[in-house]
């Protein structure tokens, strides 16, 4: 025991002492390059401090440069004025004149670079840095050696060096000037693609977008362009130049057109003797990569950046997925009306008659009468004489009716704003006001509304346009018979005259089954439907139940896409939208209106009340702001019905003839629907005002071509898809009625026997259906023995082995 101790702790100490021999190795390596670090920082920094020094001093202390190395070093008599003394100011004009120029300050940071990777102070990529840091080196002090060449000749100061002169120039021999521009340009931009991953898309973006081009680029090829030309004039400065360099050696490098030539070598050569013939070989090997200074890396960087912005900001279209479609032509709508007044002088002059005479008969004068008429109904506006009591003439509302044989008078007193007493005589003759009429009339057209819809017109003639999205919704009530589903069409009708399919979706409820069945011919330009039904139009009382809570959803989905993007309603985000301030990649899509129609709302409250009625009600709440628009529409306006939730979140609504006062109340809150004439004349109550408006007319073959227009045109693949819902009830494991099977039953079990794999995801696919209904194709295929049960994650085993067996037990089903 007490060996095996021993043992054990004489290897722990072992242990030890290895670890610290390793550490100590490491340290003192770290200690090295610590030393190293530290030197090369202060030469750096001593370095730099010369090269500044030489950019103030450097004209000063110049002629004492001009003299070789080792006498300025040895010479005390020399005064020097750089900061960096003799030693720098030697350095300084050996690596700017008869080096490499400005670019000198890239050794600078190089050498900086290297200092802090040898402390380990920082991570850096010393292979980055140093392959792009010498790359921008070389290109710098070439392309300053020829753009800055003017500068050569007036300045002590060589901006690329001797290099950047001597290198542009050689390329000016053998490339020309134009050659040695597009080099300078194309290694740059090369070497801008290679150091930045998305460089090139931006660039291919920028030059694919011709509008935004012209600003940004003729901007930056203009000072290309001042530059290049003063480059390669080098006659004049060369005179001035050789002046300069004459006292220098001679070394013989050959220029290819200039006269001045050789005076420029030899003023560059002594200095160079060595330099030039390595640099020479130098050139031939850095001409094949690219490498861009690091001004003009960030100026290209800032162009980038502005043209995506520029990109970003160029508005999305959400019309560009059917760009090709055509609005309807108004030539689809016919002229019902004749254009001719209906209502003669003669009518008008005895109406007034019988008027004034059937007041005079309750001692009720009148100062004045004035008639104005609409398509069906004229307005007699009276000013009674004073004293006359106005609930006086209200009162004679009967006797006017009887002395008028006419029925379908209604009397306003006062008319709000005007101080007269109207008083509405329907025409003999009753004008239609035919759709097309209102859909070309300049208030129509000229609209500015989200979701324009053109009613009809008023009793002046006018046209009757209202915005959907500020009713917000809509509770369309009368009697059988009177106009309802024409004024539906109309107002459909005017929505699709004025919106893109992109911009509108309609959800159609139909429980007849027969009035809006005609648009189910547009499902995929304009209707919205849940994944998985067939239909569009929405039929069954528990789809619609299932619809409604399908738009609840869309209408929380649409909640939080508004409160993600800030907006405060449908419209702010849709244009945040637009001017792609919200990334779809993140969730944001363009959201459509939605215009949810309801024909024959009492059949579904009689079937499912509260469950209808409920889900209404929140959507009518709180849906305006997410543009979901309801149009519900009722032949039996009982307060059952029209019940107070519904009327509370439905202020606007829209009367057509009813048989009762009492019926009139329930939808308007006054009287008024009982005394209409029928066939479109309706009051439209948007909650402060009440308006009687001729509904236009629209008839069903009408709208049937105007859908087929629609119907032709390339439509998207599908219905507007809206959010899949569960209901929790329907989908009782076990409780699967095979005599009901779905009718995609039969081709779904020989996929499944075919592929011999039971999966919901691949009946979802195959057949373009929603996941609950494919998830119920498959219980009916569980139940009916062709697959097993579900197994959680893995597909279902296929019990049926070929398709023989398969038809054998289809046809006993
Ligand atoms: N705006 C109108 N201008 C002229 N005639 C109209 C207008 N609206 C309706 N009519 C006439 O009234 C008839 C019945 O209209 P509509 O079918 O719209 O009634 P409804 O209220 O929908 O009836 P129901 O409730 O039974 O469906 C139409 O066939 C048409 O002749």
């Amino acid at each position: 025991m007490a060996k095996k101790k021993t043992s054990n702790t004489s290897r722990k100490n072992n242990q030890k002492s290895n670890f610290r021999n390793r550490l100590s190795k490491l340290s003192n390596w770290e200690r090295v390059g610590g030393i190293l670090s530290i030197g090369l920082f202060f030469f750096a920094l001593y370095l730099l401090i010369s090269l500044i020094s030489f950019l103030l001093s450097g004209g000063a202390d110049q002629s004492q440069l001009s003299l070789t190395a080792r006498e300025i070093l040895t010479n005390p008599n020399l005064k020097i004025d750089n900061v960096g003394g003799k030693w720098g100011a030697t350095m300084a004009d050996w690596f700017i004149n008869r080096g490499i120029g400005l670019a000198s300050f890239g050794v600078v940071y190089l050498l900086f670079i290297m200092a802090v990777k040898l402390g380990r102070i920082h991570k850096v990529s010393l292979s980055r840095n140093f392959g792009f840091g010498i790359f921008l080196i070389i290109w710098s002090s070439v392309a300053l050696g020829y753009f800055m060449a003017p500068l050569y000749e007036q300045s002590y100061l060589y901006p690329g060096g001797a290099y950047g002169f001597f290198v542009s120039q050689w390329f000016n021999s053998v490339i020309g000037n134009v050659g040695t521009f597009f080099l300078l340009m194309a290694t740059m931009l090369i070497c801008i693609i290679i150091a930045f991953e998305n460089a090139w898309p931006v660039m291919r973006k920028w030059m694919s977008r011709p509008k935004k081009q012209p600003a940004t680029d003729t901007t930056l090829s203009d000072e290309e362009v001042y530059n290049t030309p003063k480059a390669p004039v080098i006659n004049e400065k060369d005179d001035s130049f050789a002046k300069v360099v004459k006292e220098d050696d001679e070394v013989e490098v050959v220029y290819a057109d200039d006269n001045n030539k050789e005076e420029i070598e030899l003023e560059l050569e002594p200095e160079f003797d060595d330099i030039s013939p390595k640099k020479k070989a130098e050139d031939k090997k850095d001409d094949g990569p690219k490498d861009p200074e690091l001004e003009v890396e960030k100026r290209v960087e800032d162009d980038v950046v502005a043209s995506i912005q520029q990109d970003v900001l160029e508005d999305y279209d959400p019309t560009l997925d059917l760009s090709r479609y055509e609005f309807p032509a108004l030539d689809l709508l016919k002229e019902w009306s004749t254009g001719n007044p209906q209502v003669t002088n003669e009518e008008l002059i005895a109406n007034k008659n019988r008027i004034v005479e059937t007041l005079k008969n309750y001692n009720i004068e009148i100062v004045k009468i004035k008639a104005t008429s609409g398509p069906t109904i004229t307005l007699y506006e009276i000013v009674p004489a004073p004293g006359i009591r106005i609930s006086k003439i209200k009162n004679l509302e009967d006797d006017i009716a009887l002395s008028l044989a006419a029925l379908g008078i209604r009397i306003i007193a006062p008319i709000p704003g005007k101080g007269t007493v109207g008083i509405e005589v329907p025409n003999r003759k009753p004008e239609i006001v035919s759709m097309r009429s209102i859909i070309a009339s300049r208030t129509f057209q000229e609209s500015e509304f989200e979701l324009p819809i053109a009613l009809g017109k008023t009793i002046s003639n006018e046209t009757y346009a209202v915005d959907l999205t500020k009713m917000p919704h809509i509770l369309v009530a009368g009697a059988t018979g009177q106009g309802k589903s024409v004024g539906l069409n109309a107002i459909i009708t005017s929505l699709l005259y004025k919106k893109h399919p992109s911009q509108l979706k309609f959800v159609f409820v139909d429980p007849k089954k027969v009035e809006l069945n005609l648009y189910s011919v547009i499902e995929k330009h304009f209707l919205a439907k849940m994944p998985g039904d067939d239909d569009p139009i929405i039929t069954d009382v528990q789809k619609v139940k299932n619809t409604l809570s399908s738009l609840n959803m869309e209408m929380d989905d649409r909640y939080d896409l508004l409160k993600k993007a800030h907006a405060r309603n449908i419209k702010e985000y849709n244009q945040k939208f637009i001017s792609r301030r919200l990334n779809p990649e993140k969730g944001f899509r363009y959201l459509p209106y939605i215009v949810v129609i309801i024909d024959e709302f009492a059949d579904l409250i009689m079937t499912a009340g509260k469950e209808i009625e409920l889900p209404i009600a929140r959507i009518a709440q709180l849906a305006r702001a997410v543009g979901i628009h309801m149009i519900i529409a009722t032949q039996r306006p009982s307060i059952n019905i029209i019940t107070g939730v519904i009327k509370a979140n439905f202020p606007a609504r829209i009367a057509f003839r009813v048989a009762s006062m009492v019926d009139s109340r329930t939808i308007l809150d006054s009287p008024g629907a009982n005394q209409l004439i029928g066939k479109g004349d309706m009051l439209v109550s948007t909650g402060s005002s009440l308006t009687r408006v001729q509904c236009a007319f629209v008839d069903t073959p009408e709208v049937e071509s105007i859908v087929h227009f629609i119907g032709e045109q390339p439509g998207y693949p599908t219905a507007f898809l809206l959010p899949e819902y569960i209901d929790g009830n329907s989908d009782e494991p076990g409780a699967v009625d095979l005599k009901n099977r779905d009718d995609l039953f039969d081709e779904a079990a020989k996929l499944v026997v075919m592929n011999q794999t039971g999966s919901t995801s691949a009946i979802q696919r195959k057949f373009s259906i929603g996941y609950n209904r494919a998830g119920r194709i498959m219980d009916q295929l569980e139940a009916a023995g062709i697959v097993g049960p579900n197994e959680g994650s893995k597909a279902r085993q296929v019990l049926l082995q070929d398709e023989y067996s398969l038809e054998q037990l289809l046809n006993n089903l």
